[in-house]
């Protein structure tokens, strides 16, 4: 039976402070009971996260229903996450409130599309994506790590914006890569229009939530609309470029344009174009730097794991350039990039919502619920992980990891919808990780305890300062 909650609108928020131990990084003190609705939605604004009531890190399946309106259900339980992911996707959409979130930035592309028309997107961008495609990327993800491990030899030792220069990072991998062709101040204005919108996004959840009519405004409204037609003309200029110089390749602009769809054989409109082209540039680089940013900021935390993966890169690679074969043998690097993402996964939460009532675990449905799988949440389970809160990369040793459920440790989704990028993601963030730790030493002012904020990735409050001395 899922835990049923009567709202009280008492519950106060803690972000949970450090206890000295560099282990123990901040959290979130979930309320013991869920927040009346006025009170949920004025903390869903500033962080998602906070209306998450302490069942929902204890239980499998947990109900709230603060109006009549609004039935959320929130699925915590590896078993039950399965069920519905896997076993029962085709009784589900992506939800309402995600596709009008996103609508003015990412259309109908890949990431909010359902049915046939996300079967078509998926299956035209899924050869860019095999394992072996990746792995060619490598030497150019190496080459943007080492650009920017140049960058902090040239400023000397002192405190850098890690957040940012992680989403500049895997920015450029992302366009090196992926999008060859567009210049640099386009990519400029590409990377801060699409961090602008997500800054604002809760307003804009917020507003569905609400069934507000969507031609009224918010107070973000203005400053969304802008971005996203920053973003979206940018990438429409590299479209006609492209068209226009007929250039062949097999990047993904390439393979967009060369798509056909099965039924009709019409290729992609240009609003298609735009709309795949500019889920993929988003959905592929906060993420990632998202990763990146909370792992140096455990890594700074915990100087002895730092120097474990420093020792592990130069015994692996040693001073050259991280090439595709090093990879799988950065075993350590890779648990210590899990465990970050366990604590802190880059996309904290993901939703649908069914086409029709129906049974998940013994339990009805109803066809207006927003099902909500809180990664966030499962990744703490009190009763799925011992010590929760503790940064322990061991929790990853091959023996230890194959104990755990399929969705247990799940930062790229789970089922048909799972991340197409996943593979792309985890090759990227060692190669990058590897060579900024084998780079520099990285370390915490003992004081910024950032709360983890949903802004649909996982944001730290206040931004990501650490003080980054290079290894010359
Ligand atoms: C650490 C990095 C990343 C994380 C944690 C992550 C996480 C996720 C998650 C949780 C989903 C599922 C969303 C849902 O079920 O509603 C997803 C979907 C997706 N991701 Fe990623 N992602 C990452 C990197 C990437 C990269 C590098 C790319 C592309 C280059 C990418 C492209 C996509 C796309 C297109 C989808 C939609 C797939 C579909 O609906 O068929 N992601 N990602």
């Amino acid at each position: 039976m899922p835990t049923r909650l009567t709202p009280n609108t008492d519950v106060q928020f803690v972000p949970a402070t450090s206890d000295g131990n560099g282990l123990y990084p901040p959290s979130i003190t979930p309320p013991d009971q869920p927040l009346g609705f006025f009170d949920f939605l004025r903390q869903f604004i500033a962080n998602p996260l906070r209306g998450l009531p302490r069942q929902v890190y204890e239980e499998d399946l947990t109900l709230y229903r603060p109006t009549k309106k609004l039935t959320v259900l929130w699925v915590s339980g590896p078993a039950i996450v399965e069920e519905l992911l896997v076993g029962k996707a085709n009784l589900l959409v992506k939800s309402p409130l995600e596709k009008q979130v996103f609508a003015a930035t990412l259309g109908d592309g890949v990431l909010t599309s359902d049915g046939a028309l996300w079967r078509w997107q998926r299956r035209v961008m899924a050869p860019l994506f095999r394992h072996n495609e990746i792995l060619s990327y490598v030497p150019t993800m190496a080459q943007v790590a080492e650009e920017q491990v140049t960058e902090w030899r040239r400023a000397f030792a002192g405190s850098q914006a890690i957040d940012e220069q992680m989403m500049t990072s895997t920015f450029k991998v992302i366009m090196r890569t992926m999008l060859v062709g567009g210049d640099r101040s386009e990519g400029e204005a590409i990377m801060r229009g699409g961090s602008e919108y997500l800054a604002r996004v809760s307003w804009e959840m917020a507003h569905a939530l609400l069934h507000l009519p969507t031609w009224l405004p918010h107070p973000a409204s203005r400053q969304m609309r802008r971005a996203s037609q920053t973003v979206r003309s940018a990438l429409s200029d590299i479209i006609t470029r492209r068209r226009q110089s007929a250039v062949e390749g097999t990047d993904l602009l390439a393979r967009l344009l060369n798509a056909r769809d099965p039924d009709g054989g019409e290729p992609m409109t240009q609003d298609q174009l735009v709309n795949n082209l500019s889920t993929l540039l988003e959905a592929g680089h906060e993420t990632t730097a998202k990763a990146l940013t909370w792992t140096l900021y455990l890594l700074a935390r915990a100087p002895e794991w730092q120097q474990s993966v420093r020792d592990e890169v130069n015994r692996i690679v040693g001073p050259t350039s991280i090439r595709a074969e090093h990879i799988d043998k950065l075993v350590l690097t890779t648990r210590v990039l899990k465990e970050a993402m366990r604590l802190y996964p880059p996309v904290p939460v993901v939703a649908r919502q069914p086409k029709e009532a129906f049974e998940l675990a013994g339990t009805p449905v109803p066809a207006n619920a927003q099902i909500v799988v809180p990664i966030f949440a499962i990744h703490r389970h009190r009763k799925l992980w011992k010590d929760p809160d503790r940064f322990d990369p061991d929790r990853f040793l091959p023996d230890r990891e194959t104990e755990m459920a399929r969705t247990q440790f799940m930062p790229f989704g789970a089922g048909p919808r799972i991340c197409i990028g996943q593979s792309f993601a985890m090759i990227e963030a060692v190669t990058l990780l590897a060579t900024f730790v084998r780079g520099a030493r990285f370390d915490w002012d003992g004081e910024h305890l950032p709360e983890p904020i949903s802004r649909i990735t996982l944001r730290p409050k206040g931004g990501m300062p650490l003080t980054v001395t290079p290894i010359l």
